[in-house]
């Protein structure tokens, strides 16, 4: 089975998605910030839209792989349960009584239902405690709000924790707190599910911070990194070294994108629809800079240029006369509004067809004034985490480009 993804664009193959489930329902009022979702979705009408998001995919001929099959499967295998078992238990929130109970508690259960208390977490009064088991001092003191383990909410945001360049894969380093443990996830699956054996890795969780979503193969042999809340410069430098030691590409662009909510990663500003067009919000458009860093010959230190416009410093890398621009919204406000509801999160299936939001109106009329063929997903729940269609995807297999 050979993945391999080279660019935005290329006709998509393979993706890997996540359905949400009971995770979602853990949000409440009290930690929903903290989890980093905006509101409290519906989580019936939430796992509709998805279903929907993924069959406007099968219907284009994609394949569609859900992380929780892909984790039941890995804890099937005896190491992986080991793994992941140990790695919630670590968490020293637990200390050594209740660790000695939420293990026992794990032991028994089959991999589908193990899978569902790593993605769901476990609640205070779902663990049995009983008179002669009894869960010490920390579970004594815990709030009955407070989570055994904590729930992976954000999971439906394939693109962050983990990416694929080319034939590798890469394990991202999540930065928020609450998305951390996703990685342990995928990390299991790539290393020990039978259809990734003997892929190779282009980066792993434990490096410095990068987050998926910051990372746009712009062309093969290019690729921009955002550099702001979620991935940190030391992240982007680190993915530059190994993808150049990997021979995967030959320039990385460094973006700075302004540490705020409405744009966490790159892909909240600018995504691609077509080999030589942006989707970009126009409020930063004009302002976005880059970094160009060059592979240095032999295991010398790569170079960096610039800063210079991200447009200018993304064309000359990619040898192209210019990079077409397509508006977010037609007025400031619009394009705000629009922007923070993901109109420019799209996911592309091919050159100039891509998945978008259908409540964005106006950037979704923008693409197709621009000969972008838009297919329209409803978002109303799963846009509350703030994530579109490009966060929640994980492309593994594209049409290599042709250059
Ligand atoms: N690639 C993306 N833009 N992902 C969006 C992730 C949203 C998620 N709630 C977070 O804050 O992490």
């Amino acid at each position: 089975m050979t993945h391999y993804v080279d660019s935005e664009v290329g006709r998509l193959g393979t993706v890997l998605l996540h359905r949400p489930g009971p995770e979602l329902a853990r949000l409440t009022p009290r930690n929903n910030d903290s989890l980093l979702f905006d509101a409290i979705p519906w989580v019936g009408r939430a796992q509709e839209e998805h279903d929907a998001f993924a069959a406007a995919l099968r219907e284009r001929g994609v394949e569609v792989l859900y992380l929780a099959n892909l984790l039941t499967e890995t804890l099937a295998v005896a190491d992986a349960r080991a793994e992941l078992t140990e790695q919630v238990l670590s968490s020293p929130r637990l200390g050594d009584t209740l660790r000695a109970r939420v293990a026992d508690h794990l032991a028994y259960l089959d991999p589908a239902a193990l899978a569902d208390v790593l993605i769901a977490g476990l609640a205070h009064e779902e663990l049995r405690i009983s008179p002669e088991r009894p869960g010490g001092i920390v579970y004594t003191l815990m709030d009955r709000h407070d989570f055994v383990i904590e729930p992976l909410p954000n999971l439906l945001f394939t693109r962050d924790s983990s990416l694929w360049i080319k034939n590798r894969v890469g394990v991202t380093s999540l930065a928020m707190r609450a998305r951390r443990r996703e990685s342990t996830l995928t990390n299991a699956i790539y290393r020990h599910h039978p259809r990734f054996v003997g892929t190779e890795f282009v980066y792993q969780p434990g490096l410095e911070h990068l987050e998926g979503g910051d990372v746009l193969l712009l062309a093969p042999g290019v690729i921009a990194v955002g550099v702001g809340e979620r991935t940190t410069p030391a992240g982007a430098e680190r993915l530059g070294r190994q993808v150049f030691a990997a021979g995967l590409a030959h320039t990385i662009l460094v973006v700075p994108v302004a540490q705020k909510r409405a744009t966490m990663h790159l892909d909240t500003v600018c995504t691609m629809v077509d080999v030589d067009a942006v989707l970009m919000y126009p409020n930063v458009a004009d302002a976005l800079s880059a970094y160009t860093v060059i592979a240095g010959a032999d295991g010398d230190d790569p170079r960096v240029d610039g800063p210079a416009p991200f447009l200018r410093a993304a064309a000359d890398a990619m040898d192209i006369d210019q990079l077409r621009v397509i508006d977010t919204g037609l007025d400031p406000v619009t394009a705000e509004r629009e922007q923070w509801d993901d109109g420019n999160n799209t996911l592309a299936l091919a050159p100039r067809l891509c998945v978008g939001y259908e409540r964005n109106v106006e950037t979704n009329a923008q693409l197709e004034r621009a000969g972008i063929e838009l297919i329209p997903i409803a978002g109303s729940e799963l846009g509350s985490g703030r994530g579109g269609p490009r966060c929640m995807s994980c492309p593994m297999v594209r049409e290599p480009l042709r250059r």
